[in-house]
């Protein structure tokens, strides 16, 4: 019989992975998959089942890395008073020999770092020269991973923060200690801005192409399900758009099905020399989130947990 999984929790997973580890790794894993060399990635668009709101299983098979790794996921409409947050996740790594689950890992800070590492990257390739100004649609949990990972890597002279009510932006600048600018209208926050994180549940444009300043970068984080919006037509018929996958931005973003809108390229052929970075237009990367993300991540931390517990 194999050995039990070990569980590793979310304070384990938060000390033990940090953005300079992950960010390369990443990068790493994006390039792979632009490949399409099934030895060094497999991974289908994930697998959903609405009846709960959102369920999915988000498999990653990594052989010439020795990861086999499955995220499950539920997304559900946040009740008022509930104190769990709206994306529930756990990551399963298993031994790629046996299939036998090996680590059981709680996903919620995997999923925060993996997914504004994502666009950190994006922001790497893809923002103007010289930004200056972030604007973050949104203050829950991505938008705290989005502020930590941008404000770590890059220098910005000036953060601003919209969201749905002024309350919930201004506890989201105090958890930032005062250093964000609140808005009171998504317009406000993004005119002039040169980077534009949108991280929120909305499922209608929040984010108008005409308020965008030319050359201006946006992280397109939500809207994740086929008839869903944040970014309007306008947008993303002037943008240039990028994507994680292209599969996974045709088979599940309504800013790409519904504006018609072409995926330019994937990140990881940015990364791989085989498209352009066009940072001098105006660029959207369309982020829907792949299990191969939160498989390196996983990795990371469970040999980081077993080499601190073999020391032991
Ligand atoms: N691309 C990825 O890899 C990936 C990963 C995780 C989460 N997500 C998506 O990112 C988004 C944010 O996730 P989160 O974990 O921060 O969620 P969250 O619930 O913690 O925060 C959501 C934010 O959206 C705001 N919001 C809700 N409805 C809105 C509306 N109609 N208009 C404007 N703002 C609205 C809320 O006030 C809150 O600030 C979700 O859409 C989620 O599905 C994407
Ligand atoms: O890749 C993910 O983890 C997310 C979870 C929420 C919905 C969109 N995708």
């Amino acid at each position: 019989m194999a050995a039990a999984p070990v569980v590793i929790s979310q304070d384990e997973v938060r000390s033990l992975l940090r953005y300079r580890d992950l960010i390369p790794r990443l990068e790493d894993a994006l390039a792979k998959f632009s490949r399409r060399d099934s030895a060094d990635v497999i991974q289908p668009v994930r697998s959903t089942s609405d009846p709960i709101q959102y369920f999915g299983l988000m498999p990653t098979y990594m052989e010439n890395d020795g990861v086999l790794c499955t995220k499950v996921l539920c997304f559900y409409k946040r009740q008022a008073g509930s104190a769990l947050p709206s994306v529930q996740s756990t990551v399963l790594i298993l031994d790629p020999e046996y299939g036998n689950v090996q680590a059981v890992i709680d996903g919620e800070v995997i999923t925060g770092m993996r997914t504004a590492a994502a666009s950190a990257i994006s922001a790497k390739l893809l923002m103007p020269a010289r930004a200056e100004v972030l604007a973050i649609l949104g203050s829950g949990h991505q938008a705290r991973s989005h502020y930590s990972v941008f404000t770590e890597i890059f220098t910005f002279k000036e953060v601003r923060v919209w969201s749905q009510t002024r309350a919930s932006a201004e506890r989201f600048s105090d958890w930032a200690g005062g250093a964000v600018r609140v808005c009171g209208s998504a317009e406000e926050a993004v005119r002039g801005a040169d980077v534009i994180v949108t991280v929120t549940r909305a499922t209608e444009p929040v984010l108008l192409g005409q308020w965008i300043k030319p050359g201006a970068h946006v992280a397109a984080v939500g809207a994740c399900r086929p008839d869903w919006r944040e970014l309007d037509d306008a947008l993303m018929k002037e943008a240039v758009v990028y994507a994680d996958s292209k599969e996974g931005a045709k088979a599940e973003s309504g800013d790409i099905i519904l504006s018609g809108a072409e995926v330019f390229a994937e990140l990881g052929d940015i990364l791989n020399g085989t498209s352009p970075a066009h940072r001098e237009k105006t660029t959207v990367f369309k982020s829907l989130g792949m299990g191969l993300e939160d498989a390196v991540s996983a990795k990371l931390v469970f040999d980081r947990w077993r080499a601190k517990n073999s020391q032991t």
